[in-house]
Order: structure tokens, then C-alpha cells, then sequence
């Protein structure tokens, strides 16, 4: 049983590069957000309304533990800040893991948010000119968490075919 964790900041691509990396080595694809979605039958946006960000992180800690411990190999793509609640950086390095940090610059990150900003948030308020510092500010505050991966691939510039490849070469 082997778990291959994505890991990095909002837009990053980690859900974009699991389901690509999933039909290359046909392991199946789960992506946290989403399990969570699943479990709590709310949007993450209803979530963080409803209930809080504190709550979301108690329930985002306990799912990732659900899916470490489940028996079959997967890859699971993180949310965004995963890693950086809950201790769960100290789930990155376990036996059977191997966890990847997509490592993306401002510039990128700003690009690949712009249109999609509704659905996340933590960023959902905030306008084009604020973003930026926003962004800037907030990766610096997590570099310590997501630079606990054991691997790390920048994504700057690639293709998703060409990071899919980075990882493949990094499993093999
Ligand atoms: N080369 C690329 N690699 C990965 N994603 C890309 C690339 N070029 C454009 N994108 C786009 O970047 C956007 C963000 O990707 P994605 O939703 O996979 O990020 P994420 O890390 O899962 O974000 P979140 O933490 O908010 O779930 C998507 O719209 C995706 O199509
Ligand atoms: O970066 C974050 O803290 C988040 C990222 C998303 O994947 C979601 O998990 C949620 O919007 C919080
Ligand atoms: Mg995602």
C-alpha cells in the first residue's frame, strides 16, 4: 500500500496533476477537498460559512487520516493548506508515503487563480491588486510546512504532461 501525496499552495495544480499522474500510473486519484465535500454534504465555501475555519481544519485533519489509513494505494491531492494545520506536516514523511510539493512561483500561482478565485475562500474577498501581496505573504508563511515534503517539483513554465512526467521519474 502506497500513499503519493500532492502538496502546495492554492492553484498550484494538485488536482489537475493527481488526475493526469492517476491514468499514467493507474493509482486512483482522491482529492481531499473534495472527500471532505463528500463527508460534510456542504461546498468548502458552506463550510467555512457555516461552521468556521477551525471546524474545517478538525474535520480536513481527520479525513486525511481516514484516507492515510485506508488499504489501498492511492494519490491523494492535499487542499491548500493541508500541511500546515493540525501537525498533519508530520503525516508527510510516514512509512508508505510519498509526499510532493508542487512547488509554484507568485507570478504562476496569481496566473491560474485569476478566474477562479469564487470557489476558494480564503482568497475569495480579495481584489486583482491585493491578491498579489496576499499571495506573497501567505506562501512565505507555509514554505515551512510544504518544504516538509520529501520531494519537491517546480512547476513553473511546464506543461501538465511534463510535471506528470517529473513525478513519474521521481517514483520510478
Ligand atoms: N501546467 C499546468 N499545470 C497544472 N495546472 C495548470 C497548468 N496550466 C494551467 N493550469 C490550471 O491551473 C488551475 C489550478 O489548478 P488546480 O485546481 O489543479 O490547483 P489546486 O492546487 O488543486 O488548487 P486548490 O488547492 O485550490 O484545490 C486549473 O484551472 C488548471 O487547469
Ligand atoms: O489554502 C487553503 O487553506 C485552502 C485551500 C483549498 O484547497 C481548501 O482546502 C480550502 O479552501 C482552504
Ligand atoms: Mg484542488
Amino acid at each position: 500500500m502506497k500513499k503519493i501525496i500532492l502538496l502546495g499552495y492554492m492553484g498550484c495544480g494538485k488536482s489537475t496533476i493527481a488526475n493526469k499522474l492517476s491514468k499514467i500510473i493507474q493509482f486512483p486519484f482522491v482529492d481531499l477537498d473534495e472527500k471532505i465535500v463528500e463527508k460534510m454534504n456542504l461546498s468548502i465555501n458552506a463550510i467555512f460559512e457555516k461552521h468556521g475555519e477551525i471546524y474545517f481544519r478538525k474535520v480536513e485533519h481527520e479525513v486525511f487520516i481516514e484516507l492515510l489509513n485506508a488499504p489501498e494505494s492511492c494519490i491523494i491531492g492535499l487542499g491548500g493548506g493541508t500541511p500546515c494545520y493540525a501537525n498533519n506536516h508530520e503525516l508527510l514523511k510516514g512509512d508508505n508515503v510519498v509526499s510532493i510539493y508542487l512547488k509554484a512561483s507568485i507570478e504562476t500561482l496569481l496566473n491560474r487563480l485569476a478566474f477562479n478565485v469564487s470557489k476558494r475562500p480564503l482568497i475569495a474577498d480579495k481584489s486583482p491588486e491585493d491578491m498579489k501581496e496576499f499571495i506573497a505573504k501567505h506562501l512565505f508563511d507555509r514554505s515551512f510546512y510544504y518544504n516538509q515534503a520529501q520531494y519537491k517539483v517546480v512547476v513553473d513554465g511546464k506543461t501538465i504532461d511534463q510535471t506528470a512526467q517529473d513525478i513519474v521519474a521521481l517514483l520510478a
